[in-house]
């Protein structure tokens, strides 16, 4: 599975607007070099700034907006209605939550969006800070690739339009449901990084070669002494 091209998120996770705002800039491609597709704002942004700042982050940038949400199908649902002025490119709920609020995430996403404004519904499957143990201890005794697996059947059977997962699940998952979902692979952790708290990691280039669509990546970003570069340098490996 080569053929695809794997586009790069990048995570701004910081509470700090100038912060974030800083490294949105370092990591936009430009003439002379390469970068991220695509930002990503999630909970520790959010919180701390408000959704006012995310969109303001953001900017013109696509923005892959990542609440994560889990709760009862009609909270889902009603948070997502509250949502349709953000304009995002994509939205993520957790599959673990079911099959009755994932279908009522879509209806949500379907009713407070216009068509050619609707955002890519993801589900997040097993996250990737888990391994067998985490999961063992949240009653779960699958493996991760096969809890995964089966969260993401569930996920995409009730309407979402794709997964969060990690990169040693792509291939089990594109076995079982093919090219149709859209596959977004964090847990990237560039040859010589720190894995930190993620435990299911790959190379960027080894997560395109499995087939990821889109690949997030934070700290490997973030902390390195040139974002910039290390953005531009991820970038460039997925290129080829
Ligand atoms: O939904 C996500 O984006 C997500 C799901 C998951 O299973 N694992 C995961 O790391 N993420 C997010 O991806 C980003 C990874 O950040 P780094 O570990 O710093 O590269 C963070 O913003 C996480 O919130």
């Amino acid at each position: 599975m080569t053929a695809r091209r794997t586009r790069l998120i990048v995570a701004l996770d910081t509470k700090d607007t100038d912060q974030a705002r800083a490294w949105r800039a370092q990591t936009a491609a430009s003439d002379v070099r390469p970068g991220a597709d695509a930002v990503k704002l999630g909970l520790e942004f959010t919180y701390a700034r408000g959704l006012d700042a995310v969109r303001d982050v953001a900017g013109d940038r696509p923005l892959f907006l990542d609440l994560k949400l889990h709760d009862i199908p009609n909270t889902v649902a009603s948070a997502i209605g509250s949502l349709a002025a953000m304009r995002p490119a994509m939205l993520t709920i957790h599959a673990a939550g079911g099959h009755a609020m994932i279908a009522a995430a879509r209806a949500a996403v379907d009713d407070a969006f216009p068509v050619d404004a609707r955002p890519i519904l993801l589900a997040v499957t097993v996250l990737t800070s888990m391994d067998a143990e985490a999961l063992r201890e949240t009653g779960v005794s699958d493996t991760p690739r096969g809890q995964v697996v089966r969260l993401g059947t569930l996920a995409m059977a009730a309407g979402a339009d794709g997964l969060v997962c990690s990169s040693h699940e792509i291939a089990p998952l594109r076995d079982r449901l093919g090219d149709r979902p859209v596959l977004v692979v964090p847990g990237i952790r560039p040859a010589g990084t720190a894995a930190g708290d993620q435990k299911r990691i790959m190379t960027p280039i080894e997560a395109s070669r499995a087939g990821a669509d889109w690949i997030v990546v934070g700290r490997p970003i973030t902390t390195a002494a040139d974002p910039a570069a290390a953005a531009a340098a991820i970038a460039a490996e997925l290129a080829g």
